[in-house]
């Protein structure tokens, strides 16, 4: 693990010795939320707590860091002091990663001494946005894929060593199935799965041949890959050929691998091959540039595809590759004396929610059927509640009151342990996302023009909201 605490933005820095210096004894409630969904989804599923938890637990600067800072001659001694015996004492709070969030809702809350909780503002948002954006787009792509395993393989066309590695693990977050990547299969303990690539079959004198070694090699891992020179005249006869000298030496072929062409037609046709040649359970795996757009249509159209192989579009979310998470200052805290705090923009839609808060999931009741989502200061208690006049928290929605009656309210923020050092399997984590989404209305799951899913504020958060803003811009008149 390296020791990532100088992966910030200079102002963090610039800011934690000026909040060192005239803010000392303050305390600050920061939250990570984000306000659009990409790919015009409706929700994105939340991921990389653990590498938050991880980076922060070895959070330090090195007598190297404070060399290079001395050089900088940005700050004075006092602060870089702090730095030296710099010890973490910030409390986080989080929901759990698997968990679809909406937009505005705090997915993770820092607590801590302000010149702390600043400092922490890049390094937290560049593991929560990237990881969140692949387990976002993995879910599109197993929403697609409908129940068929989808094996990762975008290591050689993610952006550099550390997106393929925590994208992969994103990735199975999210609903793929298993990976190609030997270092994330082995670092978190992900099933390892592949093929062959096109070299092998050139590397022989013919197709035959190449299929009959790796059979030999691996008789019990036998996916063909057909398309190296034509599927249907070659590729697909020449499988079925070992796939028989295969069965006759007492093993099952496991099927085949098509990486070009119309994928429709191919896997018909090879279909239809398979099975008049006995192999009807030999199955065929897809790959090529695949996104959620072309599993939709392939499938919409009859192709008897039993696996996906996805590199490039996952791993790098090509249609959507930002998810811009933020980090705002929510409340501060000194002399026992807590000031919830808002950020005022030219922009309504960037109105921030003031306070340390809650999320609730509203359940129907005795149900696992939730329906809408609840943002509450800390200090309220939600009740079960029979009914609850509530506001909507989109600053740009027009008819914002509403009346809920009949729910249940489950919190999802929770504390995290900083001082636990075991980790939840990422397959875990994978049966939580499954589970958290079979929670959520059918409809906000699909992938064109989902419903919106309503995310509400108490009156009494929203009653802060709006007395902050008057008074902010009452100032700036
Ligand atoms: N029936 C189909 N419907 C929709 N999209 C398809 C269909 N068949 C293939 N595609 C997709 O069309 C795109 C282009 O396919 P094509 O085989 O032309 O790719 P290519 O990149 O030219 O081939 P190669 O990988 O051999 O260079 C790929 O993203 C592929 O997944
Ligand atoms: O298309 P992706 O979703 O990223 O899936 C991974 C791709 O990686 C391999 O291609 P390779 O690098 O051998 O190049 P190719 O396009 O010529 O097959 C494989 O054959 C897939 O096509
Ligand atoms: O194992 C495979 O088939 C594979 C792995 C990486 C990229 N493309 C294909």
């Amino acid at each position: 693990m390296r020791n990532l605490s100088l992966l910030t933005d200079l102002y963090e820095l610039s800011m934690a010795n000026g909040f060192h210096h005239d803010l000392p004894q303050t305390n600050a409630t920061f939250d990570l939320f984000y306000r659009r969904v990409p790919d015009n989804g409706s929700f994105v599923i939340a991921a990389g707590l653990q590498q938050v938890v991880e980076a922060l637990q070895d959070f330090h600067f090195t007598n190297s860091d404070l060399d290079y800072f001395r050089q900088l001659n940005l700050w004075d001694e006092s602060f870089l002091a702090m730095l030296a015996n710099f010890k973490l004492t910030c409390q986080i709070k989080a929901l759990p990663e698997g968990t679809p969030v909406f937009p505005r809702e705090p997915l993770l809350t820092i607590t801590g001494p302000l010149e702390q909780a600043q400092l922490l503002e890049t390094l937290v948002l560049n593991i929560v946005n990237h990881q969140s954006l692949i387990a976002t787009k993995a879910r599109r792509l197993s929403y697609a894929a409908a129940g068929r395993p989808i094996m990762e393989f975008g290591a050689r066309r993610a952006q550099g060593p550390d997106s393929a590695l925590y994208g992969t693990r994103a990735a199975i977050i999210g609903g793929a199935n298993s990976t190609s990547n030997v270092l994330a299969a082995k670092l978190f303990d992900i099933p390892v799965a592949g093929t062959m690539a096109h070299s092998w079959i050139e590397a022989f004198p013919d197709e035959l041949t190449a299929f009959r070694k790796w059979a030999e090699q691996y008789p019990d891992n036998s996916a063909l890959l057909v398309d190296t020179y034509d599927v249907l005249n070659s590729g697909i006869p020449n499988a079925v050929t070992v796939f028989k000298e295969l069965r006759a030496a007492g093993h099952e072929p496991v099927g085949i691998r098509i990486d070009s062409g119309d994928v429709t037609t191919l896997s018909q046709a090879a279909r239809t091959q398979l099975d008049a040649a006995g192999f009807p359970n030999a199955k065929i795996t897809i790959s090529n540039a695949l996104d959620e757009h072309i599993i939709t249509s392939l499938l919409h159209e009859g192709a008897p595809i039993d696996n996906f192989g996805i590199g490039e579009k996952l791993i790098t979310s090509a249609s959507a590759p930002v998810l811009s998470g933020v980090y705002k200052l929510a409340a501060t805290e000194s002399n026992g004396q807590s000031t919830p705090k808002i950020k005022v923009s030219a922009s309504r839609e960037k109105l921030t929610i003031p306070g340390d808060k809650q999320v609730y999931r509203l359940y129907e009741p005795g149900t696992q059927r939730a329906f809408a989502d609840l943002i509450a200061l800390a200090t309220e208690t939600i009740v079960d509640a029979t009914s609850l006049t509530v506001v909507n928290s989109d600053p740009l929605s027009v008819d914002r009151q509403q009346r809920l009656t009949h729910f249940e309210a489950r919190p999802l923020l929770a504390p995290v342990d900083l001082s636990n050092t075991t980790s939840i399997p990422v397959t875990t984590i994978q049966a939580t996302t499954q589970a958290k989404l079979a929670e959520l209305p059918r409809t906000t799951q699909r992938l064109v023009n989902p419903d919106l899913y309503p995310v509400y504020m108490t009156t009494t958060l929203s009653q802060l909201q709006t007395s902050l803003l008057n008074k902010m811009t009452i100032l700036a008149d």
